[in-house]
């Protein structure tokens, strides 16, 4: 009987999960899944590490609460896995706030400090501890372990992690964060593995997904990023409108006669590709569109994008490597050539037919810049972290 670990990450357009069998040399995929909740019907996918179907349900619309689905998911591996001992189930929480630099075991305590922080991710924080409530009532006893998006950024310095507002505010907390950071923890730790030559260079990782953002790193360590209190800011994404005149907030409430529940709906549900397209918040949609308002917001998605690189290339005083992921970055090879052409003058060139296959090296001969297309994997890195928690964890040794 082998020890296993459950990984749910619930971002802001999808729920995913793993079960991560927990050997000595590191977590091992037994099988993942989906609840993709774009469709009419959501739908629950589970497939095996070879990408085969081995269980799929569809959820009838009316049903939105989100715990029948983690029944299911829990029914399913006392079946499948029955022979397996379940550990623990970890988390990705958005939001740490000041207090967590690495994971932690989700204690009552813990979960209302993280409960605390919702109006910071107000689109994700809510979603990212139902399952922990949930998983408590049907699974009394079973440890649960939160891993945060937040935590790779703590080695952020000033001035990099500072709004210039008086310091007072910092004191409560108001001040630069970064999110994503199980996902740049991931490609950072994969591409010291493919080139190890580059983890003392300056590097820039941009994830791009329905959340997107970029992370400057120096010897594999976070030293900026663009997102910033919330993950609102920075760059264009699929419905969050990235960084914004503050002036623009002001005047909606002053004149506008909204109220800050509308401004909040407005600038995390309606922004972004969503708002400038009037079409569609999912990049593949925009993508394959004829229409100019389509092509207009994938111009600006590509404009802010190169922009902000520059920015990052800025804190690391130039760029040497450049490495693209999440659901964009990984498939849009239209998107990469696009930020490329607008990052020429910054020496980057993309290799046309290396882009078109997704090669893992994209660049050119001629480019000054390494670039770099690697999948993330977010639960993997969560189902490390666990295994590492639940060794400090006496009452459960991991089985060798
Ligand atoms: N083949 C593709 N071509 C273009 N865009 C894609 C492709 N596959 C996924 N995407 C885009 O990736 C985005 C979702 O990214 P993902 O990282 O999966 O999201 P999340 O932030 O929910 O984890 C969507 O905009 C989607 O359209
Ligand atoms: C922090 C964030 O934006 O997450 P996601 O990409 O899952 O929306
Ligand atoms: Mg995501």
């Amino acid at each position: 009987m082998s020890d296993t670990v459950l990984v749910l990450n619930s971002g802001s357009s999808s729920i995913k999960f793993g079960l991560f069998e927990l050997p000595a040399s590191g977590p091992d995929l037994l099988c993942n899944g989906l609840l993709d909740e774009h469709e009419a019907a959501p739908r629950l996918v589970v497939k095996s590490p070879a990408g085969e179907t081995m269980f799929e349900a569809r959820k009838d619309s009316s049903d939105t609460d989100s715990g029948h689905l983690f029944a299911e998911v829990l029914a399913f591996i006392d079946e499948r896995f029955g022979e397996h001992r379940l550990r623990a189930i970890g988390h990705r929480i958005v939001h740490g706030g000041p207090d967590y630099s690495g994971p932690v075991e989700l204690t009552d305590d813990v979960y209302a400090k993280l409960a605390a922080l919702t109006p910071l991710a107000p689109l994700h924080q809510p979603r990212c501890l139902e399952p922990v409530r949930t998983i408590q009532a049907i699974r009394r006893g079973l440890t649960q372990i939160a891993c945060f998006d937040t935590a790779f950024h703590h080695s952020m310095a000033q001035p990099a992690s500072r709004f210039a507002i008086p310091r007072r505010y910092e004191k409560r907390g108001v001040r630069r964060y970064g999110f994503h950071g199980l996902s740049f923890e991931y490609v950072a730790g994969r591409l010291a593995a493919i080139a190890p030559q580059l983890v003392a260079k300056r590097t820039v990782i941009a994830h791009l997904g329905n959340g997107a953002s970029l992370c400057a790193l120096r010897d594999g360590r976070s030293v900026d990023t663009t997102m910033g209190l919330t993950p609102l800011d920075g760059l264009v994404m699929g419905t969050r409108c990235g960084a914004i005149d503050p002036g623009v907030l002001l005047y909606l409430q002053q004149h506008q006669n909204m109220s800050s529940e509308d401004i909040q709906h407005l600038l995390y549900n309606e922004s972004g590709l969503r708002g400038v397209s009037g079409i569609s918040a999912d990049m593949r949609t925009l993508l394959a569109s004829s229409e100019a308002a389509a092509r207009e917001a994938v111009d600006l998605f590509v404009f802010r994008a190169a922009q902000e690189i520059a920015m990052m290339a800025t804190t690391l005083e130039g760029l040497d490597c450049l490495v693209f992921t999440g659901g964009i970055g990984e498939h849009a090879k239209e998107i990469r050539s696009a930020i490329g052409e607008r990052l020429r003058w910054l020496g980057v060139s993309i290799d046309a037919a290396a882009n078109d296959a997704a090669r893992e090296r994209i660049s050119g001969g001629d480019s000054a810049v390494e670039v770099f297309v690697i999948p993330t994997n977010e639960e993997l890195t969560i189902a490390r972290h666990c295994a590492a928690v639940l060794q400090t964890i006496e009452s459960y040794p991991i089985s060798p």
